[in-house]
């Protein structure tokens, strides 16, 4: 595949070596200091966008792609409140659209586990936290994924209403506590607390790799369909998993 890398940070780097190790091509980098070149883009064909770059750009960057008639995976966080306009957008140009807050094969799994959890707890005396640790560059709090396992909580468990970010704390709202340490990849904490005892589980990622893989392997997935897709479609395809 030709795969145009829009975000040439510390994401775009691990996926570009795992894209060329699985022999695709890199045919364009785009970054902050040429964002520009997006817009005309025609050095070379593109089969598909692979986006990972900040909060603030990750609209106008999907936007100009989808324009572009180029499928698109996208992993960059803190951007969702557009999410719908987006997908509007995707099925107007009937292309291709593939978004997760999280890429890794473990954290989706993590994800499955964190909503059978919440299911069992229903009805519990426990009280809900949840903990996310990443690296001190890291642009948005909460993460997406915890975002995402707020949410999944939210959908099995009838008494939890939404999220807030502590140390702000509201009724029937599931604290999250973001901490910034380091060059930490990524680590989430669900911990459930009673007076006589914790039940927690935890996923920790010991680097960038396996978000990068399943970026990859998310674009080489999407060339060919259309549609608006995440991990549960992949993941969900017996002959995606190669
Ligand atoms: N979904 C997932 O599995 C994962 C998502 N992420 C998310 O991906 C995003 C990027 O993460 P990193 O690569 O670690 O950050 P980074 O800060 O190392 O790289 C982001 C790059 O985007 C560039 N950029 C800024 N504005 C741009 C624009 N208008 N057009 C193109 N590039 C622009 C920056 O100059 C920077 O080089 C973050 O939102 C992060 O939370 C990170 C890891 C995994
Ligand atoms: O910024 C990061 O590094 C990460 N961001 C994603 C998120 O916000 O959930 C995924 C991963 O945890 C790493």
């Amino acid at each position: 595949m030709n795969i145009l890398l829009v975000g040439y940070g510390k994401m775009g780097r691990a996926i570009e070596q795992i894209a060329v190790d699985r022999g695709h091509t890199i045919v364009g980098k785009i970054d902050v200091q040429n964002r520009a070149d997006l817009e005309n883009f025609h050095r070379s064909h593109v089969d598909v966008a692979i986006e990972f770059s900040a909060p603030e750009a990750a609209y106008a960057n999907i936007t100009t792609c989808l324009q572009k008639g180029w499928p698109v995976v996208s992993g960059t966080t803190g951007w969702l409140a557009h999410r719908a306009e987006i997908e509007l957008l995707c099925q107007q140009k009937q292309g291709a659209f593939f978004y997760a807050s999280n890429y890794s094969i473990g954290v989706n799994l993590f994800f499955r586990l964190n909503r059978q959890l919440a299911r069992l707890m229903q009805g519990q005396p426990y009280e809900l936290a949840l903990t996310e640790i990443h690296h001190i560059h890291k642009l948005d709090a909460p993460s997406g994924t915890a975002i995402t396992l707020a949410e999944g909580i939210q959908a099995e468990n009838a008494a939890v209403q939404g999220w807030t970010l502590a140390p702000d704390r509201r009724e029937g709202y599931l604290p999250i506590t973001s901490e910034r340490e380091g060059e930490v990849p990524g680590t989430h904490i669900v911990r459930y607390e009673s007076e006589v005892d914790t039940i927690e589980i935890s996923h920790m990622a010991h680097s960038r790799q396996g978000f990068a893989l399943g970026a990859v392997v998310s674009a080489e997935w999407l060339v060919g369909k259309q549609g608006v897709y995440g991990m549960d479609d992949l993941l969900e395809d017996p002959l995606s998993l190669k």
